[in-house]
């Protein structure tokens, strides 16, 4: 980082791309008027069906939360406390210790994928056990902890809603999901706004690791999904969770369930935020579709696995597998 006229340069302060960002023609976004469109199914969850849930779960994967029972000033000020970690000058967000129990602060130029930078900054973290994950968390700012355990806790609550509902509805021990998850990890991105949003991406199309993910996008857009061949924009709906199924309940639910692309884009104008939380299998759970869900007309689509051997094999956290799988309450 360099340090001119006592100012914190930072890498997206720049007129055009540079090259080290400029996606390969495959992965570009170029046109991106074409496909906005909040058509991902939203569920208001004092006043929904269990077919509801199971219904946008096959269909698009993705589902929008409202009257999640979050109380408001958890989620804006989580938010908020995220504005000001990535506002931060640089030396306060320097955080990675790699292969130490901690969290992991990650430039845009620390990481790249395919040879190419990212256009955002990342802060990632375990979260469980959740007493012992705390402390180990970023102290700066001097709120983070406190205001980010109560947002792991709401979510927490959230995610064992949504697993009762599911399990319900695929006919499965409403307990099934509940017992073997927790909320692992949390991501926290930093998407600053870029000169040319044809060129790049924030995050590249992938599928999630987890049972669930639950993301806080503050009303923000540029996180779009695959939805037959095309992609289409997750609309922006204040106080809303977006809600994904991840590869996990997809094979538990032997494929009734689909973990469908995602990806994100960027803008010109505004900077967007995300607070992403993972939930996920605990790293020993055998990972098989359920067994009341096979049977002789519906043989298993999935061989069963241990979820730890998943993430190593699928480099799953990426280069930070260690920091983020093994967390505080692990023994190795
Ligand atoms: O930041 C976002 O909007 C999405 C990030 C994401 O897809 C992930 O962390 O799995
Ligand atoms: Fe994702």
């Amino acid at each position: 980082m360099e340090m001119q006229e006592g100012k914190d340069f930072r890498w997206f302060d720049v007129k055009s791309v540079p090259e080290g960002y400029i996606m390969s023609k495959e992965l570009r976004p170029n046109n991106l008027d074409s496909s906005f469109c909040d058509s991902i199914p939203i569920i208001d969850l004092e006043n929904t069906s269990i077919e509801a849930i199971i219904k946008a779960s096959q269909e698009f994967g993705f589902f929008n939360v409202i009257n999640h029972g979050f109380r408001e000033t958890t989620m804006t000020d989580a938010m908020n406390v995220l504005k000001e970690f990535f506002d931060m000058p640089t030396i306060d967000r320097s955080g990675v210790i790699p292969n130490s129990k901690n969290w992991v602060y990650i430039n845009s130029t620390d990481y790249s994928e395919n040879g190419v930078y990212l256009w955002r900054e990342n802060l990632k973290h375990p979260c469980h056990p959740l007493e012992k994950c705390i402390p180990l968390w970023p102290n700066k700012p001097s709120t983070y902890q406190e205001v980010i355990a109560a947002y792991i806790v709401e979510i927490r609550k959230l995610s064992l809603r949504i697993f009762e509902m599911i399990c319900k509805g695929l006919g499965l021990d409403p307990e099934y999901l509940n017992d073997m998850s927790e909320v692992q990890i949390l991501a926290a991105n930093f998407y600053p706004p870029c000169p040319d949003p044809s060129l790049t991406l924030g995050t590249l199309p992938h599928r999630d690791p987890s049972l669930i993910t639950i993301l806080n996008q503050a009303g923000a857009t540029d996180l779009q999904v695959m939805k037959d061949d095309e992609w289409i924009t997750v609309g922006a709906i204040p106080n809303s969770l977006v809600v994904n199924i991840g590869r996990q309940l997809e094979i538990i639910s032997n494929g009734k369930l689909k973990s469908v692309e995602h990806r994100v884009v960027t803008n010109m104008h505004e900077a967007r935020r995300t607070l992403v939380t993972h939930v996920n299998p605990s790293p020993d759970s055998i990972i098989e579709p359920a067994s009341v869900l096979v049977s002789e007309s519906e043989p298993p689509r999935f061989k069963a696995f241990r979820y730890r051997d998943f993430v190593a094999s699928n480099r799953a956290f990426g280069d930070y597998t260690n920091v983020l799988q093994n967390g505080a309450g692990s023994e190795s």
